[in-house]
């Protein structure tokens, strides 16, 4: 069944056709890679997905709702959360703190400072907070300062604080970029268990060792076209992505 589509959907910028024409779909329980050369449109279409970005036409439809002309908060509500690039936490605050204001978002809505203050003191949230950074192996880190950890722990940090929202479709933007191989492993070792307790996944990855290690499903995207959607064994021999993703090489 599916738990994300993508209709027709269509992004310029400028004179630049960024996503041409695309259709694409994630069925529940599943993950989904989406692949494709520098510059092909992925990150464009993801921000189609959490409401940074609006296509100039087609559709995108979350379980049912369309992701379009909501705020990027109600996307959330509905229980779509996003791994950046970059980690977006925050820096001065203690690794359980920045887990616990998620939290409250979810469960307020939106987030404001004034209730930050009132509520940093209730132990449910704390306590589950606590649950997702053990999850994640933070624990042990739970009243350090975020700014300080290292590259991967940042990235595990912000994995934690999508979790603690317990959305439906996990969106993940290079999860592994910038690690060593070790670090890779854990995340890969990590969000196997995240898709086993059922959540569905869409990640963008260039490391192909990720890629073929998680998908389910892989969706090729060269000059904002998906030229294949396929399962994993059809991608690599595939011809045409050899050609379009790297020139002719093989993956
Ligand atoms: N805000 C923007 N304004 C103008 N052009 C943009 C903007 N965002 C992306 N582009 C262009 O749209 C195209 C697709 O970019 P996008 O970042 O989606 O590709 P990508 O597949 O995510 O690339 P990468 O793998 O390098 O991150 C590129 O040519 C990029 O330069």
């Amino acid at each position: 069944m599916s738990i994300l589509s993508v209709k027709n959907v269509n992004k310029n910028f400028g004179g630049l056709k960024a996503l041409n024409n695309v259709n694409l779909t994630v069925d529940a329980g599943t993950v989904h890679a989406i692949i494709g050369p520098n510059g092909a449109g992925k990150s464009t279409l993801l921000n189609c997905f959490i409401g940074r970005l609006e296509p100039d036409t087609g559709t995108v439809t979350f379980d049912g709702t369309s992701l379009l002309g909501i705020e990027p908060h109600e996307i959330n509500q509905i229980g779509v959360s996003r791994v950046f690039q970059t980690p977006e936490i925050f820096g001065e605050l203690s690794l359980v703190d920045n887990v616990m204001i998620p939290a409250f978002a979810k469960r307020d809505g939106i987030f404001t400072l004034n209730a930050w203050r009132q509520i940093k003191t209730e132990t449910a949230i704390r306590d589950k907070a606590m649950v997702m950074l053990e999850d994640v192996g933070l624990a042990a880190k739970a009243g350090d300062i975020a700014g300080q950890l290292s590259r991967g722990d940042k990235r595990r940090l912000e994995l934690a604080m999508c979790l603690v929202q317990d959305p439906k479709l996990l969106l993940l933007d290079e999860p592994t970029a910038g690690m060593a191989r070790a670090d890779t492993n854990n995340t890969i070792d990590l969000m196997k268990t995240i898709a086993q307790r059922g959540v569905t996944m869409v990640v963008i990855e260039h490391d192909m060792h990720v890629v073929f290690s998680l998908a389910d499903k892989i969706s090729v995207l060269a000059q904002g076209t998906v030229i294949v959607e396929d399962m994993p064994e059809n991608i690599k021999g595939n011809p045409k992505v050899q050609e379009a993703y790297l020139g002719g090489a093989h993956l």
